[in-house]
């Protein structure tokens, strides 16, 4: 796992070999050991390169390691022992050098990277800290402020701002193992003194203290309740204000609290399953490794409006040339300067773009290979696009829409090539957020799903393939979610309550806060379509009764009253105009729901908060299960993924089904019950088939839940 071989000059060149990124497994550590002690006691060697297979030279500890016992030689002291050895020792670093490679890295006297390499310390994103060294050997090699960046972060650096910060001694555009043989045997015999990094003393800001307390508010507020980034802090401020060794000391205790936790635990699953979804395969049989992806060159988006502006962007920083259509001058021209603003705010930094053009005329389309459809939500409109794209684009475009949950099949069958359409739903702000819902219609091609998610992840995004239902994956959960807000509300609650309970659990925002966001009157024009509010309503039938079940016209109510949110600077807050950010509760708001309990003989009640985050995510959570059942989700992980990318599910929390698991499934099961048998008019909280079986089964781990839900699918 590490091979050692003497190269002219006097140098030996360990290369650690476990592909594919070289993992610090055990037999890693003991085979770095091992050739590290060859080196040094072997007279003619008078320096050492260290490098990595396969382009990469480490991508860190081996996380697979870390559920069972840990064996073989720890990283610590074996990165100690470089660092103290007589020989200087030089990384060659290709591809990525992060976690504990950079800290291998940092042990050595010299680095020496390509100018393509990344580095990094990402442990924070797996709920841990970079406790090989990390958080003390860093801050004394490019002070405090910067380590903290990177430390609490975890973001990768390119070669060029590791130069920058001095994390590297030099770049190298060619050949990176000769530049570092070359430059060893040019270092060979000089003293080592202050290369070893833990001697050094770190450069600090004047006023520590508040500073190391700023760093702390900071990494609470961007990760509400995750403990790894408030470990990381105290870790570094133990570097600015202890001994070396002490220092080392302070972070093994750190570690020490983080690494056993169900915060890592989350993180760390949401790691392998952010990696599984990519493996996808359908119902119909078509795989990740059977189908091929179409490459695309050439596209074309449909509606210019918040969502089809930011697909455009998306697509053109990708490299892809676009053609934007609008149906008018007017809405194009609109189009125009907001695409174009968005790409000159992106612009910095950035490689080159796609060509783009606008156009009302849809006869543009003849040459493109790829059209996303992002037009108003409405079906009707939605089948006339398909049609008339299906009429003018060649027979072999793929045709995506946006909609965020109407019937994918119903496009598809208004086109030539039905096999060709599939769902691409974005979320907003398309060209930031990190999520991609490929829904398969029961036509859509292998081809067509491979497309559009290998699409989705040129375009640098987490592409979940779900299957056609009404609300795909996320948006199909988020409805009882909502719905038991609504009804919270209607027993007793305020909205800043059940928000403060949903954002005390991780989310940065709650319920009414995010519907105020994005605007009422989406769920309106919802609601009214699927008859629920609006003239559609049989006559006489109860304001909080639809469709036999229980309904809350709460939201329609406050439409109603111009209500919409903050683009209206009104809606469940208050906000200082329309368009500001900061909501206010509304002494109008908690009026209003009094009238409305006292009209409809509600007797209000104090609602705990623990009863606020049962309802409205053990709906969700049970939603989730019956989306398992019906085959529009293949397992857990992509229903998590798609909440944690794409819901602001706080990622230390794994996803809401890894999030039962955790709790345990029986006492899911037994908190639906009480609340099915406390509200029987809201057939959501009626336990579903899935958790009842998998309770049953004795609660398998998450990873065991693909079995269960084979064999309750093959019984439905
Ligand atoms: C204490 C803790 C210490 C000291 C640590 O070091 S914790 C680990 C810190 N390192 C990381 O967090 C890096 C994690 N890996 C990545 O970010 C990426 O994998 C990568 C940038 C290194 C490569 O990205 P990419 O080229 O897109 O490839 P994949 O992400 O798909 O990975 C390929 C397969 O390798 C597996 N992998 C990657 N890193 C590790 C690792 N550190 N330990 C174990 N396995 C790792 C990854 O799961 C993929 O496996 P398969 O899905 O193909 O089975």
């Amino acid at each position: 796992m590490a091979r050692y071989v003497r190269i002219p000059g006097s140098i030996a060149l360990i290369t650690l070999a476990n592909p594919p990124v070289n993992a610090l497994s055990a037999a890693v550590r003991r085979g770095i050991t091992e050739t590290l002690s060859r080196a040094i006691a072997d007279p003619e060697v008078k320096a050492v390169v260290l490098c990595g297979e396969n382009g990469n030279f480490c991508g860190g500890a081996d996380i697979k390691e870390f559920a069972g016992p840990m064996s073989g030689p720890g990283l610590v002291p074996m990165i100690d022992a470089i660092e103290a050895g007589e020989k200087p020792v030089v990384a060659a670093i290709e591809g990525v050098a992060l976690g504990g490679g950079l800290e291998l890295a940092l042990g050595c006297h010299y680095r020496i990277a390509h100018c393509k390499a990344r580095v990094g310390l990402p442990e924070v994103t797996l709920g841990l800290l970079p406790a090989a060294g990390g958080t003390q050997r860093l801050p004394r090699l490019i002070g405090l402020s910067a380590a903290l960046d990177l430390i609490t972060t975890g973001r990768h650096v390119s070669a060029q701002e590791a130069l920058q910060l001095g994390i590297v001694d030099r770049l190298t555009e060619g050949d990176t193992l000769g530049v570092a043989v070359e430059f060893a045997q040019s270092i060979a015999g000089q003293p080592l003194g202050s290369r070893r990094l833990s001697t050094r003393t770190p450069a600090c800001p004047a006023d520590l203290d508040s500073f190391l307390q700023g760093a702390l508010v900071q990494v609470r507020r961007r990760a509400r309740g995750a403990m790894a980034p408030e470990a990381c802090v105290r870790a570094v401020g133990a570097a600015a204000t202890l001994p070396y060794s002490q220092g080392m000391q302070r972070e093994q205790e750190l570690m020490a609290s983080l690494f056993r936790s169900a915060q890592a635990r989350a993180l760390q699953y949401c790691f392998f399953s952010q990696r599984l979804v990519g493996r996808w395969s359908t119902p119909s049989g078509a795989r990740w490794d059977s189908a091929e992806p179409r490459p695309i060159r050439r596209a074309a988006v449909i509606g210019l409006g918040t969502m089809g502006r930011g697909i455009a962007v998306s697509l053109l920083q990708a490299g892809i040339a676009v053609v934007a259509v609008e149906t008018d001058e007017q809405q194009l021209e609109a189009g125009r300067r907001a695409v174009t603003a968005l790409l000159e705010r992106r612009a910095q930094g950035r490689g080159s773009e796609g060509p783009l053009r606008f156009t009302t005329d849809l006869q543009q389309l003849r040459q493109v290979e790829l059209v996303i459809e992002a037009v108003f939500e409405d079906l009707a409109v939605k089948k006339q696009v398909f049609r008339q794209l299906s009429a003018v684009c060649p027979a072999d475009t793929l045709l995506c829409t946006n909609t965020s949950g109407l019937d994918v099949e119903q496009l598809a069958a208004c086109t030539r090539s039905p096999e060709l359409v599939v769902g691409t739903h974005f979320f907003g702000p398309a060209h930031v957020m990190k999520l991609l819902e490929v829904v398969y219609g029961p036509r859509s091609s292998p081809v067509a799903v491979a497309t559009a998610m290998h699409l989705g992840k040129r375009l640098g995004k987490v592409s979940v393939a779900v299957g056609n239902c009404p609300g795909f994956v996320g948006n199909r959960m988020l409805k009882p979610y909502l719905e038991q807000a609504h009804f919270l509300l209607e027993e007793g609650a305020a909205p800043e309550q059940v928000d403060q309970a949903l954002e005390e659990f991780g989310f940065a925002m709650g319920v009414f806060r995010v519907a105020d966001l994005s605007g009422l009157d989406v769920g309106w024009r919802v609601r009214k379509e699927a008859g629920l509010t609006g003239p559609g309503v049989a006559p006489g039938e109860s304001p909080r009764r639809r469709q036999g079940r229980r309904y809350s016209p709460l939201p329609d109510l406050l439409c109603e009253q111009g209500r919409l949110g903050q683009k209206t600077g009104r809606g469940w807050y208050l906000y200082e105009g329309p368009g500001a950010r900061e909501a206010r509760p509304d002494p109008w708001t908690h009026s209003f729901l009094q009238q409305y309990r006292q009209q409809h003989g509600l007797q209000p009640r104090a609602v705990p908060q623990q009863e606020v985050l049962e309802r409205c995510l053990y709906a969700l959570i049970n939603e989730g299960f019956r989306v398992l059942e019906d085959g529009i989700a293949t397992g857990p992980e992509d229903i998590d993924i798609i909440y944690v990318f794409g819901y602001g599910w706080p990622r230390h929390r794994g996803g809401p089904m890894f999030h039962a698991g955790a709790v345990g499934l029986a006492t899911v099961l037994d908190r639906l019950e009480h609340y099915h048998h406390a509200h029987p008019d809201i057939p959501n909280l009626q336990p579903s088939a899935l958790l009842r079986r998998l309770v049953a089964s004795g609660n398998p781990p998450i990873q065991k839940w693909r079995e269960v839900i084979r064999r309750v699918r093959s019984q439905l």
